[in-house]
């Protein structure tokens, strides 16, 4: 039995709690005699919340105050929405552990309709996500996409104040918080390709504690874990960041793997996909094959178009 306190730097959104609650009871659970306490904090993604995260500098802000935390020894741990986690780790920080997904598709959410094919001729829908907009344009080029920041609750809030006759979220956000009965059609991949890691949990720590690393070894799940794995290596290739639509998706059927990707404009006008299947061993070699292959397609151009210059290689 060890008797040891470990500290879990958390956002304090409803979502972000519910999280690192979770890793804080599965740790305990998985490891009698180990205690783990919360840290909260605020990020600068909690404080700018008023313009779409593509232009304020990305995805990062949620996690930057979290591993400043770890660096200084504030905090042992962090746990993340997979899909929100940057590429790059800062040095002596890495991700340790993925847990099981939880559903990974987008959810259409709406009070008056039930599909997005149900929507009205220019009807509202409210999504900040370019990946969402670009996909909801292609298939349905009549609908007006507008800016939707916010924490589930306030994005929920939102819809119910008629601002929208419809809002994307992640389906996996809303089942977490209880909310499973606002989601009116959880769209297959086929309609909306989730994001890179979308509806995973992973947890970041100082790449030298090796006694938390071995501990939370027990939380790692494999399945979902190669699959993102899959997922981040095309999105890595791709060199995207955030202002650029991408999807990714990894599914596990008999333990071949099967991935999907996209990278499209954010008006839907452009949109290139391909898919990989192979053995689960080569799961990053996919990615990274696929992701060639679609910067082959015509992803290059569009990654061009948006950073003006700056082509991948
Ligand atoms: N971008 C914010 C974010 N990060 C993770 C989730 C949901 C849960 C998940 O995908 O794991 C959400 C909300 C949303 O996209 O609706």
């Amino acid at each position: 039995m060890l008797n040891k306190i470990f500290r879990i730097a958390t956002r304090q959104s409803p979502l972000a709690l519910w999280q690192a609650q979770y890793v804080q009871q599965r740790l305990m659970a998985a490891h009698p005699g180990v205690q783990v306490e919360l840290v909260p904090m605020v990020t600068k993604g909690d404080i700018i919340l008023d313009t779409p995260l593509a232009k304020v500098g990305g995805k990062g802000l949620f996690v930057k105050e979290l591993e400043l935390a770890m660096l200084e020894n504030r905090a042992d741990l962090a746990v993340h929405s997979m899909k929100d986690v940057p590429v790059d780790f800062p040095e002596g920080l890495g991700l340790v552990t993925i847990c099981e997904r939880e559903d990974p598709r987008d959810a259409f959410v709406s009070n008056l309709y039930n599909s997005i094919d149900e929507l009205p001729q220019g009807a509202i829908v409210g999504t900040s996500s370019l990946r969402r907009q670009c996909q909801l344009s292609a298939r349905r080029p009549d609908l007006i996409i507008r800016s939707l920041r916010g924490n589930v609750g306030t994005r929920l809030g939102k819809l119910d104040a008629g601002e929208y006759d419809a809002i994307i979220l992640a389906a996996a956000g809303l089942k977490r918080l209880n909310l499973d009965d606002r989601i009116r059609q959880a769209m297959p991949a086929e309609i909306s390709l989730p994001a890179v890691g979308q509806g995973a949990v992973g947890i970041e720590c100082r790449l030298d504690d090796h006694e938390l690393i071995t501990l939370l070894q027990a939380l790692n799940h494999a399945d979902t874990d190669v699959c993102v794995r899959a997922e981040r290596a095309m999105n890595t290739r791709l060199e995207g960041g955030c202002q650029v639509p991408i999807g990714s998706f990894a599914v596990l059927e008999d333990n071949q793997l099967w991935l999907r990707g996209l990278v499209g404009s954010p008006d839907g006008h452009q949109m290139v996909v391909g898919e990989r299947r192979g053995p689960r061993e080569n799961a990053v070699q996919m990615g990274i094959s696929l992701a060639e292959e679609l910067l082959d397609g015509g992803a290059r151009d569009i990654l061009r178009d948006v950073y003006q210059g700056q082509t991948p290689a």
